[in-house]
């Protein structure tokens, strides 16, 4: 065997030629023997079993029959002519019909002897029929290599009139396999094969492409996708480990005075479990020496900004500033007003940092920020601008982080001698194995309880066509001295049609709710900030009862009065956008309610996604439901992880064994840091293959 036969371009290879090794290069980024080998199969057709014509039925899917052709003719019909024929076995007939190659078979094609059909049958005129099935004299069939599981590779069916089709590849591959005769490397330890009872590489690989049973095949799957996983896991943690060598912190040791006041004094509740867990896991990792980089998850509403205000004040207490950094204006105003409210009567300095703080207000803040008199300061982008210097920011707080790109957080860490401890906070959950996997590069917290005393929200779906009974509802809750939040999509794409409905929408309920009775207050994206704020602040005090808005309101806005949140065009948003809006409300004590309202036009995906929102008020559930509707490409960090590459695992589908590779490498890297120990060195090389390559599957063979 050539060692280096792998990295054979497979234009070498017997009957490629270069048009086909173009198509192949284009179309599947194979050139390489290597690359063939790994370009795994999509799917299996099962070949394993036979059917008996009387067993037929008109779902079936591909078939194969053992049977024999006992009559061929050729039909004229003016499209052109087929060829018929009749296909037996003991218990029925059916026919088989080919319009292309019609000549090669007549001379071909042999009567009363035993064949092997495999296809897909249609009932058609009464009986089943089968086009162009594949098929081969039984006796060639029981010498040949049996196919059990036929591989279907991807793309094939797109590129078959370039010549590119599931059997040119399998030939490709077993000229290959004799090639290499076996000798393919293993890539990982003698242990891990033998703990969880891996097939060895070469076993795999082959099983992968020619399956010899069923059982055989799961087992290549597995090993293959374990090995995928776990070599991203292993970079994942590693390179969390290395961070925590490298990246020296502020150690924040003293817990003082502000933070006890604040705890014993002025907390304006009893802190639940989750929030005091999640504080003391915070307070570990501050007083560490290196710096912090934590995920807060927590679902709407569970308090996270309490978690985040003691956080501040473990920094103040050890001399240093702090920010919170919001993705929007609205947040931003909403955070700096809850947040002075908190503090007051004590002697923190707090400031707001909008992009609508005039230049002359400004000024003083910068200068403050700079001699160390401010605290805390709260803001937007605004906060990343050059002019805004820490005399020593000891922690920065970003609320929200899908909006605020990782690019974005490393601009704060170089407004410093040293980096500031990192708190991300986001309320859109994602699934907890995903979160592990994603953010190698963060620690995960997740308060995963709600305040007491909250009622679960109650919600409902109603078509457009029920609005009045809406609106009877809605002005029964406004008897009460509830307060009511209407939202209405706002798509970039049609933004002017989404503004339309928006303005159409305010105009028929300030019909149905006219002044002075009801007041209304409208919000959207298009208008000045100010006037956003002027809106937003007459709901706020209660002065207005009904909130007509678009998604601006989506993130983190607390109005606890505010007890129904009405989702006009439900179906056009995504899940974790409604489960955002509805967050809105079940702020307080009282009942609330989600009302979705769609058109009866609706897609089996949007259903489920109303279906999902009517079942359950858990961020985390409806998370998954949404992973696996969207796939993982929507949810962000995944394209910068590495795991949308996956070759051959799924990490919706391959949950456990993405537990299961976490799982051993943790232990691997502990019981070997370095991966010195000789059983490792497999693993070592491999994983500095990895690190060279950044693509797992260019070195794995
Ligand atoms: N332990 C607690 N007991 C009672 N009420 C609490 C507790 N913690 C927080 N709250 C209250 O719950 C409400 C929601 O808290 P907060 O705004 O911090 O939620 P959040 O996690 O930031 O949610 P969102 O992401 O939706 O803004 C607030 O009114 C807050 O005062």
């Amino acid at each position: 065997m050539n060692a280096n036969y792998l990295q054979t371009p497979v234009v070498y290879l017997k009957g490629v030629g270069p048009n086909r090794a173009e198509t192949l290069k284009s179309e599947l980024g194979i050139e390489t023997c290597q690359d063939l080998l790994n370009l795994f199969p999509n799917r299996y057709i099962d070949k394993t079993q036979y059917y008996k014509i009387s067993q037929l039925q008109r779902s079936s899917a591909d078939v194969q029959i053992i049977g024999k052709v006992v009559h061929l003719k050729t039909v004229e019909q003016k499209k052109g002519s087929r060829l018929v024929a009749r296909f037996k076995d003991d218990t029925g007939e059916i026919e088989l019909v080919w319009f292309r190659g019609q000549k090669w078979l007549r001379e071909n094609l042999k009567l009363n002897i035993p064949y092997v059909i495999f296809g897909k049958c249609n009932w058609y005129n009464g009986t089943f029929s089968m086009p162009h099935p594949e098929m081969e004299p039984l006796s060639a069939h029981e010498q040949g290599t049996k196919v059990y599981m036929q591989p279907v590779y991807p793309s094939t069916e797109k590129l078959s009139n370039k010549g590119v089709t599931n059997k040119v590849i399998s030939k490709m591959l077993q000229q290959l396999f004799i090639e290499m005769n076996g000798k393919f490397s293993e890539s990982l330890s003698d242990k891990l094969l033998h703990e969880l009872k891996l097939l060895p590489k070469p076993a795999a690989l082959f099983n992968i492409h020619f399956p010899k049973s069923q059982e055989l095949l799961a087992k290549a799957q597995f090993r293959l996708k374990f090995e995928e996983l776990f070599y991203i896991q292993l970079q994942l943690i590693g390179k969390n480990v290395s961070r925590k060598k490298k990246i020296k912190g502020f150690p924040f040791n003293e817990v003082g005075d502000y933070f006890k006041d604040f705890y014993s004094n002025k907390l304006p509740f009893e802190l639940t479990g989750a929030q005091k867990r999640v504080i003391k896991e915070i307070r570990a990792d501050l007083g560490s020496n290196a710096q912090m980089n934590r995920l807060l998850q927590g679902d709407v509403g569970s308090g996270k900004t309490i978690v985040a205000v003691m956080t501040m004040l473990l920094a103040i207490d050890n001399g240093f500033q702090a920010c919170l950094m919001a993705p929007t204006e609205i947040l931003a105003n909403q955070h700096y007003q809850g947040i002075s409210e908190l503090l007051e009567g004590t002697e923190i300095t707090c400031a707001l940092l909008t992009g609508s703080v005039k230049k002359s207000a400004r000024k003083p803040i910068h200068e403050q920020l700079e001699n160390g008199e401010l605290n805390i300061l709260i803001g937007t982008h605004a906060l990343l601008e050059d002019k805004v210097k820490y005399k020593n920011l000891g922690i920065a707080i970003i609320d929200e982080q899908h909006r605020f790109g990782v690019a974005q957080r490393s601009k704060l860490w170089h407004k410093n001698e040293f980096p500031p401890h990192i708190l991300v906070m986001t309320a859109t959950p994602i699934p907890r194995t995903l979160a592990m996997s994603l953010y190698g590069d963060l620690d995960i917290s997740v308060i995963d309880e709600l305040p007491p005393g909250r009622k679960p929200i109650k919600t409902v779906h109603r078509y457009d066509a029920n609005r009045l009974k809406v609106f009877r509802f809605i002005r029964d809750e406004i008897e009460k001295g509830r307060q009511i939040y209407v939202v209405y999509p706002l798509i970039q794409e049609s933004e002017a049609m989404d503004y339309k409905d928006l303005m159409d929408g305010y105009e028929s309920i300030a019909r149905d709710f006219p002044q002075p009775k009801y007041q209304i207050s409208i919000v959207h994206g298009q208008m000045k900030p100010a006037d956003k704020e002027y809106e937003m602040n007459r709901f706020v005090r209660g002065e207005t009862q009904i909130m007509v808005a678009t998604t601006v309101i989506e993130v983190g806005v607390n109005v606890p009065n505010a007890s129904v949140m009405i989702i006009e065009s439900a179906e056009r948003f995504g899940l974790s956008q409604l489960h955002q809006l509805r967050g809105r409300v079940g702020r307080g004590a009282d009942q609330s309610f989600c009302i979705l309202m769609t058109s009866h036009k609706l897609s089996a995906e949007a259903k489920t996604r109303l279906e999902t929102m009517v079942a359950t008020n858990d961020g985390f559930e409806i998370a998954e439901v949404d992973l696996k509707l969207r796939g993982p490409g929507d949810i962000m960090g995944t394209q910068q992880s590495g795991l949308l590459n996956l070759k051959i695992a799924d990490i919706v589908k391959d949950n456990d064994i993405l537990k299961s590779a976490r799982y051993y490498a943790l232990q691997l890297l502990k019981e070997d840091p370095s991966l010195s120990k000789p059983e490792n060195l497999i693993i070592r090389h491999m994983y500095a293959q990895l690190v060279k390559h950044k693509n797992i599957w260019t070195y794995i063979s």
